[in-house]
């Protein structure tokens, strides 16, 4: 439901992501990991239209996202890490909005429920631009949920959310996925991305350091083999990027020496 191949995206002389392949199918949920400037908001950014990639493909439902942006667009929903509200507009009116673009049947009972999924049923009629960070939060999730995507696409989702708010988000997009949806999401928090991901990819400066399920990560970094079966998404996480550390020291001496 997403594939990327060999998505590459430069900015002048930067390469900000090189030769990115993964697939997310129905029934996954894929986490994008890496170190601030890895290249998940840019991957993010190629998926949901946002920026053309200098090479390779991006698609989503099947449409390549920029020579079918509509169909693509039509089948996703995106929640960005800083989402843009109409502040002028009362949450209610605003999924209003959102229901009759995406033609959601049953709209106003469906705002209702999410609205009280979210404790939000009482401030609906508040002007988005008086709320919180979280609760604007809240309302994106809402927005992106509202039509039911096929595919849904995460920017840091748990950001200025509380304790039970995360948990809930957290347990949502694991139903989503678990009804045969795709979900893709970055995040900071590894605890979160262990409990709830199939499959992810860490990053780091544009590159891929490890892919595959927590299990292969584990093979991948020596520690299952090393008899540590069970390590935590953190430990195989800092493994990688200490080996990619240690490959970039060997490669500057091996140069060094050729001089
Ligand atoms: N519009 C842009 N112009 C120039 N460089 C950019 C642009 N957008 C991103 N970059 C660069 O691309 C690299 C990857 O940035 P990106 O925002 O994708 O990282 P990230 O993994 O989402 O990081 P963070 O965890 O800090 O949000 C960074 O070095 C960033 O400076």
């Amino acid at each position: 439901m997403i594939e990327v191949s060999h998505y590459t995206k430069r900015f002048g002389q930067q390469t900000a992501v090189n030769d990115l392949s993964f697939s997310v199918g129905p029934g996954e949920l894929f986490g994008l990991l890496g170190s601030n400037g890895a290249g998940k908001t840019t991957t993010i950014r190629a998926l949901v239209g946002l920026t053309r990639p200098t090479s390779g493909t991006v698609r989503v439902a099947g449409y390549d996202v920029w020579a079918q942006p509509m169909q693509a667009k039509a089948a996703f929903g995106y929640i960005p890490d800083r989402p843009y509200l109409y502040g002028k507009l009362t949450a209610r009116e605003l999924l209003r909005f959102v229901a009759d673009l995406y033609r959601v049947p049953n709209a106003s009972s469906e705002i209702e429920r999410w609205l009280d999924v979210f404790r939000l049923r009482e401030y609906g009629n508040e002007l988005v631009e008086t709320y919180s960070h979280g609760m604007r939060q809240k309302v994106a999730i809402i927005a992106a949920m509202l039509p039911d995507p096929e595919v849904l696409i995460v920017d840091e989702p748990m950001v200025g959310l509380d304790p039970h708010a995360a948990r809930q988000v957290r347990e949502l997009f694991r139903a989503h996925a678990d009804r045969g949806r795709a979900v893709l999401l970055t995040t900071h928090s590894l605890p979160l991305a262990e409990a709830v991901c199939d499959r992810l990819v860490v990053l780091d400066r544009g590159r891929v350091l490890g892919a595959g399920t927590m299990d292969d990560l584990r093979a991948q970094t020596g520690t299952a083999a090393g008899g540590v079966e069970g390590d935590s998404l953190e430990r195989v996480f800092f493994r990688l990027l200490e080996e990619e550390q240690a490959n970039e020291r060997a490669a500057k001496a091996a140069a060094g020496a050729a001089e």
